[in-house]
């Protein structure tokens, strides 16, 4: 079935709507950060960088270490877009943008968050890595897609539905094969996605929190040993969309903040680069 030009819209030359990118300018394995600005820190490693793109807050570099090609992608904040950075970089290699129809082989990309983070428990320190074994959606993006969860990602989500009655979560697992890669001598948790950074996070400046017991029940949450240990705004969107779409997805994150000391950390960038090499090192 053709997909229509309302449903998939690209630019004059050919490439998708708002990353600006046309099939050959992405590889099979993509870093996505939130921060434009670490998209260089990320190609500073590159042996080699071949293409240098960019529209609104996307920008995309894609190169090589040694013979590993690898694209880094500005996603900026938020799971909304989150879903607009999916499903452009899906159609890249998944739809034939001439015919504008469906590959009948499919391609799974490999896709690496790396971002920053706060934490809700004592023993994730600020300046640490922590790998999400599985993201919680407290935004919205996942409930307009279809999609089946795992038993086991359903009896989290239900013992967590019990526990915070108010809200309507969704979750979803990293994969297995990238935890296997990167994961190792990191912290492990799950990670909850907001859908904004102040009050969706429990912080108050001016206006009261309708929910101001939200990061307490979450820090306290356990199921079967594994605990809620981080906020962010990005991984259970990330996770959600890899599903949904057939790709592969995880999340490392720099754990900047301290939410329960009310501590930022003194010097971001250092831990930040850290994630980076580290990634960088294990992807290859
Ligand atoms: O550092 P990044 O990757 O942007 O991630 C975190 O930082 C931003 C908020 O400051 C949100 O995007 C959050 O998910
Ligand atoms: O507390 C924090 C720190 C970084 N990013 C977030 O979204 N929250």
């Amino acid at each position: 079935m053709k997909i229509s030009e309302t449903d998939l819209i690209l630019n004059p030359d050919g490439s998708v709507y708002h990353l600006n990118l046309l099939p050959h300018e992405i590889a099979e394995t993509i870093i996505t950060v939130g921060d434009q600005d670490r998209v260089l820190e990320v190609s500073k490693h590159f042996d080699r960088v071949e293409v240098k793109k960019q529209k609104r807050e996307f920008i995309t570099h894609t190169g090589t270490i040694g013979n590993k090609r690898i694209s880094v992608i500005s996603t900026g904040i938020g799971t909304d877009n989150i879903d607009i950075v999916f499903n452009e970089l899906d159609a890249l290699v998944n739809v034939d943008l001439e015919s504008r129809k469906e590959k009948e082989h499919k391609t799974s990309l490999e896709i690496i968050r790396i971002g920053t983070s706060g934490s809700l428990q004592e023993d994730v320190p600020m300046d640490s890595l922590l790998f999400t074994t599985f993201g919680i959606g407290f935004d919205t993006l996942m409930n307009f897609y279809e999609f089946e969860n795992s038993n086991n990602e359903l009896m989290i989500l239900d013992a967590l539905k019990e526990q915070l009655p108010a809200f309507n979560p969704y979750i979803f697992s990293a994969d297995s094969s990238l935890k296997r890669k990167l994961a190792e001598g990191m912290i492990t948790g799950m990670t909850v996605t907001c859908s904004g950074f102040y009050a969706p996070q429990g912080r108050t400046i001016r206006v009261k929190n309708q929910h101001p017991e939200f990061i307490h029940q979450l820090k306290s949450f356990s199921y079967n040993g594994s605990r809620i240990t981080n906020l962010e705004m990005e991984t259970a969107g990330i996770l959600g969309m890899a599903h949904v779409l057939g790709h592969k997805a995880c999340s490392v994150n720099a754990i900047l903040a301290s939410r329960l000391d009310q501590k930022f950390s003194a010097n971001p960038a250092a831990i930040v680069e850290k994630a980076i090499k580290l990634v960088l090192e294990r992807i290859n």
